[in-house]
């Protein structure tokens, strides 16, 4: 068990979450009201039955179930409700800032305008208790040219997103699938990230690194299977996006005892801790922090080191940075 001591350090410590998918987010209560507000049918009695049939066997099984959730969302007001509860949510756990990606193809698919999707997202963002900022994921199960497609549909809403991202079913879908649609949005100079290494062999984070250019590594738990890319993610101070209950409800690790969290820091690579889907997997940020190190032995100077982390490997400005940084060693000083 943690101790009381540390349990409150996690809990009390600013923090910044880097990947958080917003529908991903989606309680099966705000599922459920939306469908009725909607008048959308699930085929799922209720709230309770929607949540047991969240027991996956990999990121496939979750991904066909967090689709079918994200069909209730319609209206702009759908999209600002969803996103607003999330960053009330990530406040309460002492998160200062929030990178979050949004999926806008698996609503346009549907019929639903970009501009629904973007604006009820941003406005939420605009009015959130915290610092937040978006990064688009392109769908890796789908085309370039719709990758594409979507991009330049983003291009009237360029300043309400820093980023883009690639999401989805991994294995099948290397990095040199999206190498134009990267090298587009790099000369737009939007920062670019990409999951990689989650249940996708090591080569795929060296070509999301190679041939995508990307500044972080979504998930990247399997780089310890080649030390050579260790070795370059350390000396190139590349940060990994980890996602402590996420890796165990999609069984890229049977047991949090069996994480590599701590390896992770102990090689000297920038890991961070993140919630991915928090009300799919169980929960979040804090819920993250506390169930990696109630199974792994960390202590309160690896809660500062990913606290530090988490800032470090932010898409902030310098000063803001800094500042965040600071409150991190402000916060750690006095206890
Ligand atoms: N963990 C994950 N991996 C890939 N795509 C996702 N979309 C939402 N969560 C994801
Ligand atoms: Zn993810």
């Amino acid at each position: 068990m943690l101790n009381e001591q540390l349990r409150q350090t996690i809990e009390q410590m600013p923090k910044a979450e880097l990947h958080i998918h917003i529908e991903g987010s989606l309680e099966p209560e705000l599922i459920f009201a939306l469908a009725q507000r909607n008048g959308v049918s699930l085929p799922y009695p209720s709230v309770e039955a929607l949540r047991q049939a969240y027991a996956f066997s990999d990121l496939q099984s979750f991904l066909d179930i967090y689709y079918a959730g994200a069909s209730v969302l319609l209206h702009e007001q759908d999209f600002y409700d969803m996103t607003a509860a999330y960053l009330a949510r990530a406040a309460a756990d002492n998160v200062r800032h929030a990178e979050i990606f949004f999926d806008p193809q698996t609503h346009t698919v549907r019929g639903v305008p970009f501009e629904t999707v973007i604006n009820g997202i941003w406005r939420a963002c605009q009015d959130a208790p915290i610092s937040a900022t978006l990064i688009m994921c392109f769908l890796r199960h789908l085309s370039e040219e719709e990758a594409l497609a979507t991009l330049d549909e983003a291009l009237p809403h360029r300043d309400k997103f820093i980023g883009v991202g690639l999401d989805s079913s991994e294995v099948g879908h290397p990095p040199e699938k999206f190498a134009r649609v990267f090298e587009r949005a790099r000369q737009l100079g939007l920062r670019l990230v990409a999951h990689a290494g989650e249940e996708g062999p090591p080569s795929y984070i060296e070509s999301a690194l190679d041939v995508l250019n990307v500044e972080r590594i979504d998930h990247g738990v399997r780089c310890l299977e080649s030390p050579e890319l260790v070795e370059r993610l350390v000396r190139e101070q590349m940060a990994l996006t980890v996602c402590p209950l996420s890796n165990i409800k999609l069984r890229v690790f049977d047991v949090m005892g069996s994480h590599n969290l701590r390896t992770l820091l102990d090689k000297g690579l920038v890991a961070t801790v993140n919630s991915d889907d928090p009300a799919y997997f169980g929960g979040y940020m804090n819920d993250n922090f506390i169930a990696a190190f109630e199974a792994l032995p960390l202590d309160a100077s690896h809660a500062r080191q990913l606290a530090r982390n988490s800032f470090s490997a932010a898409f902030l400005d310098p000063e803001q940075k800094r500042a965040f940084l600071a409150e991190v060693d402000d916060f750690f000083g006095a206890r």
